[in-house]
């Protein structure tokens, strides 16, 4: 079974000739439903190449992803498997940023059924989904309230809350911890960990975050391009 994340033999070569850049060099990461793992690695060694790449945002070179058990990109079957990136983005993958992003003219509820009424569902099941997420993130409370009203670590949870809006079973968190202390930072670990288990998602965390790394139990260490897979300290943080 190829659920969850699955990527073997990616590299990303950006431009040509004397001035190409090889940004990934044949990269192999497996991440299981359920799995959050961290990815690790100096400015420059091809972390954000590697989230584009699997975020479709940029055609990797060579190589082949599988997102939950669907081949997304295959270089020897042709590239992407669909010409539709966009719908793969909003169906399929959950992105989660440093700042939350939430459209400041729609309430915390409308942020996260958004997501799923825009790939074609109906309006009351979107809310009820988001509602549901809410609550799972214990944000429910706030579900009325409008962005701007919210603590900045509430509206983190409500940006979680719309990764998980369209049950993806990937998601890409980029440095979602860096603005905050290091109780809030674990507090948002400790999150992403519980809706991976709960909802079987796959999570990628990149970040440079000391106060995060020993929690994870698998790390991709990154560097010039190449991962090296590492055990971690998986330090209990229930
Ligand atoms: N559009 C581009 N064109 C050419 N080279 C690029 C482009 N984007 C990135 N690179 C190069 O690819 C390599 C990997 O860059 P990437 O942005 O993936 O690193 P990173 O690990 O995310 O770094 P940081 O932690 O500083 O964000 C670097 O050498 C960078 O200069």
């Amino acid at each position: 079974m190829d659920d969850g994340i699955h990527i073997e033999g990616l590299s990303k070569r950006y431009g040509e000739g004397d001035t190409a850049v090889d940004a990934l060099k044949e990269v192999n990461m497996r991440i299981a439903p359920g799995e959050v793992v961290g990815l690790v690695g100096p400015s420059g060694s091809g972390k954000t190449t590697l989230l584009k790449c699997l975020g479709a945002v940029i055609e990797p070179t060579r190589g082949r992803m599988t997102l939950g058990g669907e081949v997304i990109y295959d270089s020897d079957q042709g590239g992407w498997k669909t010409p539709d990136l966009r719908a793969l983005r909003r169906d399929r993958i959950g992105f989660i940023f440093q700042a939350p992003y939430l459209i400041p003219f729609l309430d915390v509820t409308d942020n996260v059924a958004l997501l799923p009424m825009l790939a074609g569902r109906a309006n009351a099941p979107s809310r009820a989904r988001a509602l549901e997420l809410l609550q799972a993130l214990d944000v429910a409370h706030r579900a009325k309230a409008q962005p701007s009203e919210l603590s900045g670590g509430e509206q983190q949870r409500v940006s979680i809350a719309r990764a998980l809006a369209n049950q993806p079973p990937v998601i890409l968190a980029d440095e979602p911890t860096a603005p905050l202390d290091s109780q809030r930072a674990l507090a948002v670990v400790r999150i992403l960990n519980q809706m991976a288990s709960q909802y079987q998602t796959a999570i990628i965390v990149v970040t440079h975050d000391e106060k995060i790394i020993p929690t994870f139990k698998r790390i991709y260490h990154i560097r010039d391009g190449r991962t090296v897979e590492e055990a971690g300290e998986g330090r209990d943080i229930s």
